[in-house]
């Protein structure tokens, strides 16, 4: 009996091993072929047979792989399972990927169910490069998402704005703006795409909840990642336009309301500027959002600390050499957008939420067009983000008419630094817990 016992453990044990044997060859071999002499790899942690660097890194979160990356360098393979992921986390890095072989990353790495819920990856932020992209991405910056467009959907954003501050003012305190601004986001973007809001606000008009419940069911499928499909960033790929603008819009205003929260000097400066700027007007325009640096710092503040899409995802649609390392085609690439806005080499105090440091002489010209790679929250080059000028067109009007109409202060006498800034990722990175404030009215409100 006890023979018989030992003599199955014996059998188990050697299928195993011949199995690890068997992907593992298999996995050198995937590095190995094509180039004739061995390939030079970027640092590796060392692998378990199977699982590779699954255990270390269970879903490539930017925190765990920032921390990696402070110990095997600004460029990095992760053996994930079966799968190779190259872990991009330096400015140089990234910039040899998005701009000088910008071409050979122009592919977004995809899984079975991006294949499936975007329709055979036709959905613009999936499409592999090539024509069907080209004609997606141009339809999308010349009209849909061009400046002129943009500007166009000003009375929307006046129109919800409003509409945001009633709600403050009338409800009861402390009010859940985590709730309000994903709200107020996606009503936006549904009147911009669809011309009509979904929300239950919009009952009376004829709308229903069907479709956020709909949007709800696709997030949570997207949420059911089966084995091989372990990347959290690839669920904001998701959803075509719609919910692109409006989980990130969202995580943005919750982010910068929590740190000028946080921060309360920074919060009356923004005030006195905002106030200053509008004191004569009943609407905040563009005009007046133009004269607002500080405001702008603020955004940009804000996008440095808490990149709402943390982590980019490209694909080499070649074998190519990134930083003197071999990455051979079809390999997945991360580069981590959180981890570069913190980069002690190039940011000062980088955990610290400071607005000024991008009105100094070093960094005023910084912007969003991915033409500096120490701050890149919208990506860059041909796959960066078509969404900017909507994106901060909405977040900056909001933002500046949430200080202007109101006084801030947490809840049940919370110290700002007692404040629980944990992210909780998803689609977008979000705080983990709602962000409750308590809003006073100001005389000047509108
Ligand atoms: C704060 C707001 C936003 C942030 C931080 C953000 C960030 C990003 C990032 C990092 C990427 C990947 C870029 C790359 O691979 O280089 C991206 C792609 C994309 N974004 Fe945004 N985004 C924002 C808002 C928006 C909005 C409002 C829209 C549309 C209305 C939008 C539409 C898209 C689309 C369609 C892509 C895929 C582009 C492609 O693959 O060709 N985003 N975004």
């Amino acid at each position: 009996m006890v023979e018989q016992a030992l003599g199955g453990v014996y059998l188990v044990l050697s299928l195993l091993g011949l199995t690890v044997l068997y992907l593992t060859r298999k996995w050198v071999v995937v590095y190995k072929k094509g180039g004739g002499g061995t390939k030079k790899l970027p640092p590796s942690p060392r692998k378990l047979p199977i699982l590779g660097n699954l255990h270390q890194v269970s879903d490539l979160g930017h925190g765990p792989l920032e921390l990696l990356g402070r110990k095997y360098g600004p460029i990095m393979l992760l053996q994930m399972g079966s799968k190779p992921v190259i872990i991009v986390q330096s400015a140089d890095a990234a910039r040899e990927i998005m701009k000088t072989n910008d071409l050979l990353f122009a592919d977004r790495p995809h899984t079975v169910t991006t294949k499936r819920l975007c329709y055979n990856l036709k959905d613009m932020s999936v499409a592999p490069y090539g024509e069907h992209w080209r004609n997606l991405r141009s339809i999308t910056t010349l009209k849909l998402l061009s400046a002129k467009m943009v500007q166009s959907f000003d009375f929307i954003r006046h129109e919800e704005t409003s509409l945001l501050m009633e709600e403050i003012k009338n409800s009861a305190q402390p009010v859940n703006l985590s709730r309000l601004f994903w709200s107020l986001a996606n009503d936006v973007i549904c009147r911009a795409v669809f011309g009509r809001k979904y929300s239950s606000q919009s009952q009376g008009e004829g709308g229903d909840d069907q479709f956020l419940t709909l949007l709800g069911e696709v997030c949570e499928l997207f949420g059911c990642v089966t084995i091989g499909e372990f990347i959290p960033w690839l669920w904001w790929l998701s959803y075509d336009l719609l919910d692109a603008g409006t989980d990130t819009t969202s995580a943005n205003l919750e982010w910068a309301m929590a740190e000028l929260l946080r921060n309360p000097k920074v919060l009356r400066k923004l005030q006195n500027e905002v106030r200053e700027t509008t004191k004569d007007k009943e609407k905040i325009t563009e005009t007046e959002l133009k004269q607002m640096q500080y405001l702008k710092a603020v955004v940009k503040e804000t996008l440095r600390l808490h990149p709402p899409i943390a982590t980019a995802g490209r694909s080499a649609r070649e074998d190519v050499k990134v930083m003197g390392y071999d990455i051979p085609r079809g390999t997945m690439v991360l580069i981590n957008n959180w981890a570069i806005g913190r980069d002690p080499k190039f940011w000062c105090e980088p955990d610290k939420f400071m607005p000024e440091r991008f009105l100094n002489n070093n960094n005023s010209s910084m912007d969003f067009k991915g033409l500096d790679f120490n701050y890149i929250p919208f990506g860059a080059g041909r796959r960066g983000c078509p969404g900017i000028s909507f994106a901060t067109a909405n977040i900056e009007h909001v933002l500046a008419s949430l200080v202007r109409n109101f006084d801030w202060e947490l809840p049940d006498g919370t110290e700002p630094r007692d404040l629980d800034m944990t992210e909780h990722p998803g689609t977008a990175v979000h705080r983990k817990s709602p962000l409750l404030a308590v809003a006073t009215p100001t005389r000047c409100y509108f």
